[in-house]
């Protein structure tokens, strides 16, 4: 078979004529072009015929390495993907599976579709692509890719797992774009697709930060502590709590920092926060079924962990390193590193 051929119809190289060019191309335009398709199956039908998809097998995307060698997902037209199931003997109703992601700047739907029932090297070669675990795809691609294949991946896993009413029993349908399941009962409950609330808390005792590591992270790895909201907390009594479980301080002053929606190991919103303790009181006592080690740093060490980055494959790991810059704890660490270098300079 050659792969030239079917690769140069089915792989866009070129933004397309779009449903949506009737709108401007402005922010706005793209988020009411989003909401009309997931409340118009046919509106979204038909922005899938003119939109780009994303391939997933079992929950793994396809990626592609660029000329600048930089990872990127292939990205495919619908027809592409027809051509892709046809060749492979699949035919065209697991297109409508696919499932609504966004939208690209150039003002096409973006969809992504997980094709796990067929042979997955034959895929891959077929696409020019390799399909990789969506942890290290994470980490791979540059910000915007990293995030939208972590969309994909939580909404491709919550239809999977979603595909019964748990009241009823019945089995649940989706709607075109796949921004909801409705229960075919008689309660039509509808089913919405759905992330854990988790506080994740830099602590700082005015000069120094806090960082802790679980067993279960890569070895050296230190972060900010994290906990999942328990049901009827608020966002400030899970810091509190957490905190004081796992470390035994209480916290003073709570800041927001900055948010993020984290895949792993299923989706929880990230509500990443500063907060301090008073210097007097910065004696830990560590809960050591849930971390294995917690301990205070100050801004040299964690300069220069930020400096030193993450540790490359194969090598010993340095005995101290910090979550990867995707992660909202790298940049809590960074914010800190910041305000303390510009305290100390205005000192
Ligand atoms: N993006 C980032 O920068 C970072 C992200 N994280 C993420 O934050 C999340 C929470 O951190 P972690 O310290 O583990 O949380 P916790 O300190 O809350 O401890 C996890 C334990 O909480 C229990 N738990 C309560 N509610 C839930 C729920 N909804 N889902 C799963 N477990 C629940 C489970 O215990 P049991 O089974 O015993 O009930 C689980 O083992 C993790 O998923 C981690 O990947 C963490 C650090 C950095
Ligand atoms: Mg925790």
């Amino acid at each position: 078979m050659s792969l030239l051929n079917p690769l140069r119809r089915i792989l866009c190289t070129r933004p397309q004529v779009l449903a949506l060019t009737r709108f401007s191309s402005s922010y706005v335009s793209r988020m009411r072009f989003l909401n009309r398709l997931k409340q118009d199956d046919e509106a979204c039908a038909a922005a899938l015929q003119d939109g780009q998809l994303v391939l997933f097998h079992r929950l793994q995307p396809l990626l592609q390495r660029g000329p600048t060698g930089t990872f990127r997902p292939v990205t495919l037209t619908c027809s592409g993907v027809q051509t892709l199931l046809q060749n492979f003997g699949s035919d065209g109703p697991l297109l409508e599976d696919s499932i609504l992601i966004g939208c690209s700047d150039q003002n096409q739907a973006q969809f992504c579709l997980d094709v796990g029932h067929l042979d997955q090297a034959a895929v891959a070669e077929f696409c020019a692509g390799t399909f990789i675990d969506l942890r290290k795809s994470f980490f791979l691609l540059p910000g915007p890719a990293a995030r939208l294949v972590a969309k994909a991946q939580a909404l491709l896993r919550w239809h999977q797992t979603n595909g019964f009413c748990s009241a009823t029993g019945q089995p649940t349908h989706r709607n075109r774009a796949g921004s909801q399941r409705v229960s075919s009962s008689s309660s039509s409950m509808i089913y919405y697709p759905k992330m854990s609330p988790v506080v994740i808390v830099l602590l700082s005792d005015g000069s120094r930060c806090l960082l802790g590591r679980q067993a279960s992270f890569p070895r050296g790895m230190y972060s900010a502590l994290a906990g999942f909201c328990d049901m009827g907390e608020t966002l400030e009594e899970a810091l509190h709590r957490e905190v004081a479980e796992e470390v035994g301080l209480e916290v003073q002053d709570v800041s927001y920092s900055s948010s993020q929606h984290w895949p792993f190991p299923h989706s929880s919103f990230m509500v990443g926060c500063h907060a301090t303790v008073s210097p007097a009181h910065t004696q830990l006592n560590v809960d050591r079924s849930e971390l294995e080690d917690a301990r205070w740093f100050t801004l040299e060490e964690i300069s220069g962990a930020l400096q030193a980055g993450v540790p490359s494959r194969g090598g010993p790991p340095p005995d101290v390193w910090l979550p990867p810059k995707h992660a909202v704890a790298h940049h809590l660490i960074t914010e800190w590193r910041d305000r303390q270098r510009r305290l100390q300079a205005s000192e």
